[in-house]
């Protein structure tokens, strides 16, 4: 049993209180370890230490401050296999999706966000023959960064690494359904040489730690990722105290499949977009619309390919599909396909919770699902699942494929497979999603805005949006 412990102020240490909640690996539904279940004394002491290392650290050349956070990736990168082990014990997904997703793109959020502060330039107004505008981004100062359970160590340093590159300290909070990598960084942070207290991990649960450290009122920003309830509850609580919020939610993105397109392609990737990570992705195509005349023809090669997803214990190469990341969920998820069956919706795979042999015997998995036949108004197709769930629906024409792509009250993703050029940019502009994919799925450019439209979130992440989300822009007028 490992025993996970909060870091502040460059140390680890217990949380005040001692007190400690389980950690259960989905995979086998039994205990592995324990997490501290802080509270607002730890959040207190993390924004202390944050403050007081904060003169020295936006002091500091960004060209220091990257060096650290490069290193940082080398360390991420030498420990890879540790860590993606950790991730899958502690999340459920596959040790292969791990070692190939999560963990390098945790290295690459640090060592991109490291190099990009030293490109971030600043920006003047000329006035000619009457003054000179120039503008300076002052860090924040202190901020939160509070992220979820799905892509655990890959979503708390994509905060976490632009905050450091421009100079602000952080208090970051991990979901504590998935602390562990969390924990193993702090491990890495203190080898990386960075100063104590410019990085703090409090664990402990949202309505503890999460909302102590909305509310406290040495936290100027807070940046989010997690389901569009808790962001609604972070921004009423944060807008009376004026905090900058960033806020990356939920998703019921739609694949639009026409006719013209690579069927053999569309048909993979969508697999892949329906299922990876058990379909525990913000990003993920759950609702599936196909050209009506080539219909037939995707829902028998997608129902095929989905007979090959090997369910299985994680740390197993073979395995393609992992366990949901805890009970709650499961029963969430099997509560959709339930309403899903009462709604008249036929289905075409899975429905069906598995249990595996031998030590996965007690595990979360389920088949991967399928259903056609369901109205794109009701529930199933418009809430959000987040598990291994699709459904598929055939469309007459493009303007009905984007009415009902546009149907939802969020806005996060879309993905668009056609041949023709011209159809793909037209369909991109008409569509109410902040990432729009063109024959391709989870293709990132870190350098891109990343975030949703409507009830998807507020602000965008990922390059320069990153580095302005966590600077304060101040112009400074010179008469000439
Ligand atoms: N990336 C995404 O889009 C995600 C969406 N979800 C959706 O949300 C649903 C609920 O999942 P949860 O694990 O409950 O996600 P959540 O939104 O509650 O958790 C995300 C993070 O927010 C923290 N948090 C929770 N309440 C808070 C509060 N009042 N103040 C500050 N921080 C708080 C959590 O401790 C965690 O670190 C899922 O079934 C899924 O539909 C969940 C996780 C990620
Ligand atoms: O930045 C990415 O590549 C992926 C982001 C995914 C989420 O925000 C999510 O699944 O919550």
């Amino acid at each position: 049993m490992i025993q996970l412990q909060n870091f502040i102020n460059g140390r680890l240490v217990p949380p005040a209180a001692g007190r400690y909640l389980p950690l259960i690996e989905p995979a086998t539904g039994h205990p592995f370890g324990q997490v501290p279940d802080s509270d607002a004394a730890d959040v207190n002491a993390a924004v202390q230490a944050a403050e007081a290392a904060l003169p020295a650290w936006r002091a500091l050349p960004a060209e220091e401050r990257g060096r650290r956070l490069v290193r940082l990736a080398e360390l991420i990168e030498l420990n890879l296999d540790r860590l993606a082990r950790a991730e899958s014990q502690d999340n459920g997904k596959p040790l292969s999706l791990a070692r190939t997703l999560d963990i390098p793109r945790a290295a690459s959020n640090f060592a991109f966000f490291g190099t990009a502060a030293q490109h971030f330039s600043t920006e003047a107004h000329v006035q000619e023959g009457v003054a000179i505008n120039y503008t300076v981004r002052h860090p924040l100062g202190v901020v939160a960064c509070i992220s979820p359970w799905n892509l655990p160590l890959y979503l708390f340093t994509w905060k976490i690494a632009p905050a450091l590159a421009v100079g602000c300290c952080v208090v970051a909070k991990p979901s504590e359904i998935t602390p562990y990598t969390a924990f193993l960084l702090s491990e890495l942070v203190q080898e990386a040489g960075f100063p104590a207290g410019v990085l703090n991990i409090v664990h402990g649960t949202g309505p503890g730690v999460g909302q102590a450290l909305v509310e406290h009122p040495g936290i100027r920003a807070i940046s989010f990722t997690g389901g569009t309830k808790t962001g609604e509850l972070i921004a009423r609580s944060a807008a009376p105290r004026f905090k900058k919020l960033s806020l990356e939610l939920g998703g019921k993105n739609p694949n639009l499949i026409f006719a013209d397109c690579d069927l053999a392609e569309a048909v993979r990737t969508s697999l892949r977009s329906s299922f990876a990570n058990q379909g525990q992705i913000c990003l993920c195509g759950s609702r599936i619309f196909v050209e009506r005349s080539i219909y037939e023809q995707f829902k028998t090669e997608f129902l095929a390919q989905v007979q090959t997803l090997t369910i299985g214990d994680p740390l197993d190469e073979a395995t393609r599909q992992g366990a949901l990341v805890s009970e709650a969920h499961l029963l969430k998820v099997l509560s959709y396909i339930e309403l899903a069956r009462q709604d008249g919706g036929r289905l075409l795979a899975g429905g069906q919770r598995v249990q595996l042999p031998g030590r996965c015997a007690e595990g979360y998995f389920l088949q991967p699902t399928v259903f056609e036949g369901l109205a794109p108004d009701c529930r199933v197709n418009q809430e959000e699942i987040f598990g291994p769930v699709v459904t598929l629906t055939p469309f007459d024409t493009e303007e009905e494929a984007l009415r009902w792509a546009n149907s939802t009250e969020y806005g996060l993703s879309a993905t668009i497979w056609t041949r023709n050029v011209t159809r793909a940019h037209r369909v991109a502009q008409q569509l109410h999603a902040g990432v729009v994919w063109v024959n391709t799925w989870l293709h990132r450019d870190l350098r891109t805005p990343f975030g949703g439209m409507k009830n998807s979130g507020v602000g965008r992440e990922g390059g320069l949006e990153a580095l302005r989300f966590f600077t304060e822009a101040q112009n400074v007028c010179v008469k000439l």
